[in-house]
């Protein structure tokens, strides 16, 4: 584990992973602008400023990292070698959760507790967050709450939730999105067909003001840009905001 190896080392490691991992990169170069690299080197210095007690200055280099690359990690995680954060936005992994080694993480991911409700009869030091074995890879939305256990090289697939142990090399996946065929030709008219609504083209109805500066009834085309503000007081003057 990081602790175990040197800083630089560390950070020269995860700098590759990320070339390797991140088919969109071409050089080392250009993997200094990835976010989750950021995150991951951030939190490199946040944990070691929270394990020599420094938890405040802990915290804001993880609320700094946090802020410009959208991945929250708790000082207090322990993050394995070589773990790849790709795309970063809105990854939380929580105070006590254990990243193995060579774990890929999607965006969305949340390595998070169940709640206070349960965490808080919890007897004091105990882990509420997952510990995630090395090789995992946790796709993008995976959520994994409470203190499980996810085996070596197992998948959590796109949108999955995991509330369990999850045996070596096990995969989850969440339930795919239904597709159909297209609808008949009746059932769906396509697109820029029909009739454009009254209320869209300024034509008086029932209590729709027209929102255009032209007469009342003139088909959308005719009517001179509006603007917001414009637009913003004949909606209020009619009573309509
Ligand atoms: C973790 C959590 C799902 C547990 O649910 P719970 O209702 O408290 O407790 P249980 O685990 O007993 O689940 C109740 C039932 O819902 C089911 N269930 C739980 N999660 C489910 C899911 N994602 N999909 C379908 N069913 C689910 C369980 O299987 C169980 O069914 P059963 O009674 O037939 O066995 C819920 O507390 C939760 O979502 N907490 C918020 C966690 C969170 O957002 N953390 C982020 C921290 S960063
Ligand atoms: C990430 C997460 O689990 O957040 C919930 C709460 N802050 C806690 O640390 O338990």
């Amino acid at each position: 584990m990081t602790e175990e190896n040197g800083l630089l080392r560390t950070l020269a490691e995860d700098l590759s992973v990320v070339v390797a991992r991140d088919p969109s990169l071409t050089s080392r170069r250009e993997a200094l602008g990835h976010t989750g690299l950021s995150a991951v080197w951030a939190h490199r210095v946040s944990h070691r400023l929270y394990g020599r007690g420094m938890r405040t200055a802990a915290r804001t280099v993880a609320r700094i990292s946090r802020r410009r690359t959208g991945v929250e990690i708790h000082p207090g995680a322990v993050l394995g070698r070589r773990v790849f954060i790709d795309h970063g936005a809105s990854v939380v992994i929580g105070q006590t959760a254990v990243v193995g080694d060579d774990v890929t993480i999607y965006q969305q991911v949340t390595l998070g507790a169940v709640g206070w409700w349960a965490d808080n009869h919890r007897p004091p030091g105990a882990r509420r967050h997952p510990v995630v074995g090395d090789g995992v890879i946790l796709g993008a939305n995976a959520t994994v709450l409470g203190p499980v256990t996810i085996g070596d090289r197992a998948l959590v697939g796109a949108m999955a939730t995991v509330t369990e142990d999850l045996p070596p090399g096990a995969r989850v996946y969440a339930a795919r999105s239904v597709v159909r065929p297209a609808p008949g030709p009746r059932a769906v008219p396509p697109l820029g067909a029909g009739p454009v609504p009254a209320a869209r083209t300024g034509a008086a109805g029932p209590g729709v003001p027209p929102v255009s500066g032209g007469p009342a009834g003139a088909a959308a085309g005719d009517r001179p840009p509006l603007s917001v503000s414009d637009a913003v007081r004949e909606l209020a003057s009619a009573g309509s905001w």
